[in-house]
């Protein structure tokens, strides 16, 4: 028997010590074989991952700077010249120190805020990504759950951060959170007092922050993007529908080295436009709003673009004075309601919902080709629906800009935003619906008849048709769609001998919300249908020659890897 070879260079050297003392290798040579899919809103994930590794190693070089706390000082340094002599928190100093004495400090500060918001909007965007093409059905539904936990994360992380420099725009919204957290029925003041340390602002939230900030949220999203990946890692990823790609297999390229090639440069594009955004465009120039204090608040003060949609909610509930008094307890419905009720109920719905779609479709397969969002009418109109609630209600934490830029009455705009936050998303989810029932019937009429190619045909006897060209099997692979789900059915209330039964009501209860999903559905394309078009249609009679070439079901450069197994 041949004897193994011996690695002769240093890195070999190395990786044969590890590998004999961990067995590493076979882990190794396991993940590089793995096969990935590729398309470009699978980078989304990837965004979000690198933001946030951009985010770690920029908080880590701010953390040597800043000091967390509200002890009044003195400021010392020379820049700004307004600031200098004035009293204010070390959390305040620290920050406007860090940006004019500290080498570096400024840009540091701006790429690690402008990756806060690229990452949150990656998140949000990759959520998307997920929900329109129905990535989170059986069996990802878990990583589902995973991501949506990372999102709230993600947004607390972006509070904590936004609310350490303490100056009049963070210490602003803290004010609002204080007012939150007291409309909380029953608990509301004692939390308030727990979380201030005593009455707002207190002495101790900087400091509570800044560990929630820089140790508890990164820790839990670390732990979890960890397991998200692994979870991708061992379920493997789901590849859009395409000729010669099933449920069974996976057609993409291999991790090593073609997708890791790809995401080391993706990585570094994205830390080096991230930073170019923080060398570039001023951000959060904490100076210029000076320290917290209650009174200057003005026009033009709005939080960061993932928290806005909670502050345009606040602004759009009619005003103060809708308060009811229970046994002695107040509650405030103009903070309850948009501040918890409203987004407990988004979150709440949003995690739900791939429970309550396998319900309704009583579909409880695996699924690995991607859904195409045409073919969900209702999924893809509910998700445009939630995204136009979502942009009203962020426009509205800009009804004071809007006012004084297009000289408008503030209280006409807060009205008009009002009715269009009801109006718009029923219109939108509307509109979505009928447009992708309507591009369903597009793909079923491509696929039975092909592409018009505008030549026109005259028959001997006299008759005129136009020549289709039938489509490219990839072509058709895509759009044909022989699943089109039917609502559910249940058994009849009563069974053959008059006995009523249990249970009939849930089960209509379910029924209903399935036929609002399915009653209304483009007829799939059968198998029959297909053969009968392409084997008898006159078009054909005429482009016999254009026979379809038999295709090789992936490109070239591409790996096609097994579902079960390796
Ligand atoms: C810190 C935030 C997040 C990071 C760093 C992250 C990262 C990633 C990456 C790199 C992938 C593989 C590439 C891709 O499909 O884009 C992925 C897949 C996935 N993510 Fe996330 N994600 C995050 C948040 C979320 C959220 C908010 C959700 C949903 C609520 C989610 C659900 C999923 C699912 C279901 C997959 C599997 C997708 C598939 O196989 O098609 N993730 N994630
Ligand atoms: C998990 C994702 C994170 C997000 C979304 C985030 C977001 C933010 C934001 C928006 C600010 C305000 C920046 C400004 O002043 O303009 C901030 C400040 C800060 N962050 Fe983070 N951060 C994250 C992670 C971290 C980590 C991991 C660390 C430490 C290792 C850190 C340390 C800091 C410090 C010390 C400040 C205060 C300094 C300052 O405001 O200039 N951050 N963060």
């Amino acid at each position: 028997m041949a004897k193994p070879q011996r690695p002769t260079t240093a890195i070999g050297k190395t990786a044969d010590y590890l590998d004999q003392r961990t067995t590493i290798g076979v882990l190794v040579k396991e993940l590089a074989r793995k096969v990935f899919p590729d398309h470009w809103s699978f980078m989304l994930g990837e965004i979000a991952l690198f933001s946030f590794v951009v985010l770690i190693a920029s908080g880590f070089f701010l953390t040597m700077f800043f000091e967390p706390s509200m002890a009044l000082v003195r400021y010392e340094g020379e820049h700004p010249a307004n600031l200098h002599g004035q009293l204010m928190s070390a959390a305040f100093a620290s920050t406007v120190e860090m940006s004019f004495e500290v080498r570096g400090g400024l840009l540091m500060r701006q790429i690690h805020h402008w990756s806060a918001l690229i990452f949150v909007g990656s998140i949000v965007l990759h959520m998307f990504r997920i929900f329109f093409t129905g990535a989170f059905r059986k069996p990802r539904e878990i990583n589902w759950l995973i991501g949506l936990t990372m999102l709230i994360l993600a947004l607390a992380a972006g509070f904590t951060g936004y609310s350490l420099p303490d100056d009049v725009l963070s210490g602003n919204g803290l004010r609002i959170i204080d007012g939150v957290v007291k409309s909380i029925p029953v608990i509301g003041s004692f939390m308030s007092f727990l979380v201030f340390g005593g009455e707002f602002p207190g002495h101790h939230i900087i400091p509570r922050l800044f560990t929630l900030h820089i140790f508890v949220i990164p820790g839990l999203l670390i732990a979890l993007i960890g397991l998200h990946l692994f979870l991708m890692v061992l379920q493997k990823h789901t590849q859009y529908p395409g000729a010669g790609r099933t449920d069974k297999n996976v057609v993409g390229y291999p991790a090593a080295p073609v997708y890791v090639a790809k995401m080391t440069g993706n990585f570094f594009i994205i830390a080096g436009v991230l930073t170019l955004m923080g060398a570039t465009m001023a951000i959060n120039n904490v100076w210029n709003y000076g320290p917290y204090d209650p009174s200057p608040v003005s026009a033009g003060t709005q939080p960061d673009w993932y928290i806005l949609f909670v502050d345009g909610a606040l602004r759009l509930m009619p005003g103060p004075g809708w308060e009811w008094v229970i046994g002695g307890y107040t509650l405030s419905m103009n903070l309850l309601i948009p501040a918890l009720i409203v987004p407990g109920i988004l979150f709440t719905l949003l995690g739900a919902w791939p429970f309550i779609e396998a319900r309704v479709t009583g579909d409880h397969r695996e699924h690995h080709v991607l859904d195409r969002p045409r073919n969900r009418p209702v999924r893809t109109g509910v998700g445009v629906a939630l995204f136009v609630a979502f942009m009203v209600c962020s426009l509205a934490a800009t009804n004071d800009l809007i006012a004084t830029h297009f000289s408008l009455d503030i209280f006409a705009i807060t009205w008009a935003l009002r009715v269009l936050l009801f109006v718009g998303p029923v219109f939108a989810f509307w509109v979505t619906k009928r447009v992708c029932l309507g591009l369903q019937r597009k793909d079923r009429e491509l696929v039975l008849h092909g592409h018009e190619s505008g030549r026109i045909v005259r028959f001997a006897n006299g008759e005129y048709v136009e020549v289709h060209t039938p489509l490219e099997e990839d072509e058709r692979w895509l759009r044909v769609n022989y699943q089109s789900p039917a609502p559910l059915e249940i058994a009849p209330l009563t069974d053959a001998r008059g006995v009523r039964r249990k249970g009939y009501k849930s089960d209509r209860r379910w029924q209903r919300l399935s036929q609002f999903f399915y009653e209304d559905r483009v007829s799939p394309v059968t198998p029959a249908e297909l053969a009968a078009a392409h084997s008898h249609g006159k078009h054909d009679e005429i482009e016999k020659h254009d026979e379809m070439e038999a295709v090789t079901p992936t490109g070239a450069g591409t790996a096609v890897g097994q579902r079960d197994g390796g």
